[in-house]
């Protein structure tokens, strides 16, 4: 089968922002003469927006191998995508220069973002009081602590108020105050029409859930 992905530019007012349909991943064995492990089989998923979308599933499921194919960081071996508008990602492993201090990265993502640098600065300022971490910001990257570098990896992916929010397993590491924060911040940015789609693993998470995706394996 044929895989697609399509990306419009901007996002219409009232829609879904992201369709998957018929999507396939097979991963090559990592071991030598074994079978090639199929992932996804025939996954569908429409993300609208101002909704928060959660996909749950074992460990193993493929919960991030969906994600990073709807980001667009991974690609799939059949079935179609089409992803409307700016997409935020916050990866389950933070992405982020070592050497960098956590003012220089939110610079760096920023200017890749397009965002000018009174745009940047203040998204730096606002999410810095938000999550907490404004005593850190002339810090490197690798001098925080792994909960404090998850919240810049949130902040980075959120920074530039996109259409839809990519989140896997954000909260990792979180004390109780940023987690409540965390759900906070997801429930304005829904309310604001931004789509959050989150990878998940905590039952008492399902509540704050509007629709649920759950990923099973293959028989
Ligand atoms: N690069 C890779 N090469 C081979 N197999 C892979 C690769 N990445 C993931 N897999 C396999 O694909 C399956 C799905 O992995 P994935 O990380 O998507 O699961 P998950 O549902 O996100 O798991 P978890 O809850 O543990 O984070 C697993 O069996 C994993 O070992």
């Amino acid at each position: 089968m044929e895989a697609t992905v399509e990306q419009t530019e901007s996002a219409p007012d009232n829609e879904t922002l992201v369709r998957a349909k018929g999507i396939e991943k097979t991963y090559d064995s990592v071991v030598p003469f074994t079978r090639s492990v199929s992932v996804l089989s025939g996954a569908d998923l429409e993300i609208q927006r101002g909704e928060v979308v959660g996909i749950v599933g074992a460990n193993g499921a493929g919960k991030s191998t969906l994600m990073n194919i709807l980001v667009g960081v991974l690609d799939h071996d059949g079935g179609a995508v089409k992803r409307s508008g700016t997409v935020g990602w916050c990866p389950q492993e933070p992405l982020l220069y070592d050497r960098l201090t956590v003012s220089e990265t939110f610079r760096l993502f920023g200017s890749g973002y397009g965002m000018s640098h009174e745009e940047i600065e203040d998204a730096k300022r606002r999410l810095a009081e938000r999550l907490d971490f404004e005593q850190y910001l002339d810090y490197r990257i690798d001098q925080l602590s792994g909960g404090n570098r998850q919240k810049v990896n949130l902040g980075v992916a959120l920074m530039h108020d996109p259409d839809v929010l990519m989140l896997d397993e954000p909260y990792t590491g979180f004390d109780w105050e940023t987690y409540l924060q965390f759900w906070d911040l997801a429930k304005e940015l829904a309310a604001d029409g931004t789509a959050v789609v989150m990878i998940s693993h905590l039952i008492e998470e399902r509540s704050r859930l509007d629709r649920i995706y759950e990923l099973s394996f293959a028989r």
